[in-house]
């Protein structure tokens, strides 16, 4: 395998050929068996706090689309939930598929969404910098917010309107004055597990953080994640239709609810 992606040849049936972790024992993402969820009282409300200047730029990095933050001071945080201590913002990024029925990376009693959001925090309190708490057990925390089919939304139009500028792999764009709470749902009622990042190096230092309530996108929006490249300036181009990792073992872990 050249270098990872999603088509026959590179995608995550491979990654395992050269990240063994994928066959660990808290891979991402998951079924969740919603029967099967257990109700913890000690699970607290999430309390997202994001800074709009903490935004900077939007880049293409030829497997999703991502909104980067100034992740330097204390900003824009993530407290609360299943989380001890204060867990910094990072990124946003999505994943989709080549049609409206598949594409999210969780699923729900085997229900497929047609996108998936995922908020990347890292424990800026415990490790002194993001790869060193990329390495470790509770390092990470992601939330992840399920793009159901249906209206086109206001909130996503801030970036799919500028998709068109980062086309091509390695682009970037400067993209600042952006809350990522506006693409969260009413609710922020979750479900919530260990497990790991879903694309290489598939590091199993994640709390993952699922969001009950979906949020809405439109075939029209989906369609502009498509477009994007896969390919840089210099290579014949090739669209990214689709970049989700199907659900892995939960080899006996356990999914809260709050
Ligand atoms: C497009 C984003 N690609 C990845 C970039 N980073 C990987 C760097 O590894 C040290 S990261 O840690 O910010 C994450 S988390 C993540 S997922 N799908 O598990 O939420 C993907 C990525
Ligand atoms: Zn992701």
């Amino acid at each position: 395998m050249l270098h990872w992606g999603y088509d026959e040849h590179n995608g995550p049936a491979h990654w395992k050929e050269v990240f063994p972790v994928a066959n660990g024992d808290r891979q991402s993402p998951i079924d969740i068996k919603t029967e099967e969820t257990k109700y913890d009282p000690s699970l607290r409300p999430l309390n997202p706090n994001y800074d709009p200047a903490s935004a900077k730029i939007i880049l293409n990095n030829g497997h999703s689309t991502s909104v980067e933050f100034d992740d330097t001071v204390n900003k824009s945080v993530l407290t609360g939930g299943p989380l001890s201590g204060t867990y910094r913002l990072r990124q946003i990024h999505f994943h989709w598929g080549s049609n409206d029925e598949a594409g999210s990376e969780h699923a729900v009693d085997g229900m497929k969404y047609a996108a998936e959001l995922h908020v990347v925090h890292w424990n800026a309190e415990k490790y002194s910098s993001f790869v060193e708490a990329a390495r470790q057990s509770d390092g990470l925390a992601v939330m992840a917010v399920f793009l159901k089919i249906g209206e086109c939304n206001p909130q996503l139009k801030k970036i799919t309107d500028r998709l068109d500028t980062i086309r091509i792999k390695g682009k970037r764009a400067l993209f600042t004055n952006f809350d990522p709470s506006c693409l969260l749902p009413k609710s922020l009622d979750y479900w919530t597990y260990f497990g790991s990042l879903t694309v290489p190096p598939l590091l199993e230092s994640v709390i993952w953080i699922v969001l009950r309530e979906p949020i809405s996108v439109c075939s029209e929006q989906l369609a502009k994640f498509r477009s994007l490249l896969s390919t840089a300036e210099d290579e014949v181009a090739c669209c990214l239709l689709r970049n989700y990792r199907p659900p892995q073992p939960l080899k006996g872990r356990e999914v809260r609810r709050n």
